[in-house]
């Protein structure tokens, strides 16, 4: 297990920011964490890597407890831009980050020049734009080519052309068995490089089983009049709606041969199947509502 988030809750004084989040991550892939301001993001990241204590629950990292020190040579955490030191260049930086992480030069140059930085190293962070600074704490994150890499909103400020090459690198990562948690705000950003999205809503997660996090919808119209949702309800079909014959259900590949198998065994006779991919905005929108999305 790469990740594994139990239970955990946190206060500030009377506030309770988040409640009994539970979730895994099992291998490499690339997971979302979705939300609005003020949701726990960050402090729910923070936790994660040790850097803010929970008041209850317990974090584990490639199967050690968050508190080990040594997870931490396997273990990256990109932060906001306000950990960077104006007055040092991006070489200091990287240079400081190689000496903590017993990274030799060479690897960190790499690095920089994977992420295209080698041209502004040498000015110091007082004269980088927002999406320079990203850039630098991206290649400082990924010098020990970390095993979890924890991003928070790693696609801030970034133009078009930017916002695509970082993309396609963590895409990259992930590819090399980099898996990846990265919060965000940017959802037709997300949608490009995964649907594992998890929402956080008022310190609580609102899917916790990997069912609720897939995008693809069925649509059915059937033949019956009969409410299906009781015939399905032992099954990991989610129904979203069922009206004028017109059944809409969220399910994963493979519970669709169970659901038709379902059909088949009731006499319910499918005459129209449409298969929909539900992107990141659209889910979204139903789970906080159209008003909140849109402002
Ligand atoms: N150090 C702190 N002391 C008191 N309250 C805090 C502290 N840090 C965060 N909070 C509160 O906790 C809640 C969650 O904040 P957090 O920064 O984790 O949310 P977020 O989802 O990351 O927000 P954003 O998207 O705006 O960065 C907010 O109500 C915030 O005001």
């Amino acid at each position: 297990m790469i990740l594994s988030v139990n239970n955990i809750h946190k206060s500030y004084g009377k506030e309770k920011v988040l409640n009994n989040i539970s979730f895994d991550m099992k291998g490499p892939q690339i997971l979302a964490l979705v939300g609005p301001n003020g949701s726990g993001k960050s402090t729910l990241l923070n936790i994660i890597t040790n850097l803010l204590p929970a008041d209850q629950g317990s974090i584990s990292i490639i199967d050690k407890t968050n508190q080990d020190p040594s997870i931490f040579r396997d273990v990256s955490y990109m932060q906001d831009n306000s950990v960077l030191y104006d007055y040092l260049t991006g070489y200091d930086h990287l240079q400081f980050i190689g000496d903590v992480q017993k990274v030799s030069k060479k690897k960190v140059l790499a690095a920089a020049e994977r992420i295209g930085i080698t041209s502004f190293l040498n000015k110091k962070v007082s004269n980088y734009s927002l999406g320079m600074k990203q850039q630098l704490l991206l290649t400082m994150a990924i010098v020990n080519e970390p095993k979890l890499l924890i991003m928070d909103e790693p696609l801030n400020g970034l133009d078009p052309t930017n916002s695509i090459k970082v993309r396609n690198l963590l895409l990259e990562l992930a590819k090399e068995g980099t898996a990846i948690l990265l919060s965000s705000h940017n959802l037709s950003e997300i949608d490009h490089v995964t649907s594992n999205i998890l929402f956080l809503k008022d310190g609580q997660l609102l899917n916790e089983n990997l069912a609720d996090y897939e995008n693809v919808y069925y649509h059915f119209t059937l033949t019956t009049l009969e409410d299906p949702e009781p015939l399905l309800k032992d099954t990991k079909a989610i129904v979203k709606s069922f009206a004028d014959n017109r059944l809409v259900l969220s399910l994963n590949g493979t519970a669709l041969t169970e659901i038709l198998g379902i059909f088949d065994r009731e006499g319910m006779v499918i005459t129209d199947v449409e298969k929909k991919v539900v992107g990141s905005e659209e889910r979204y929108k139903e789970l906080f509502g159209k008003q909140e999305a849109e402002e």
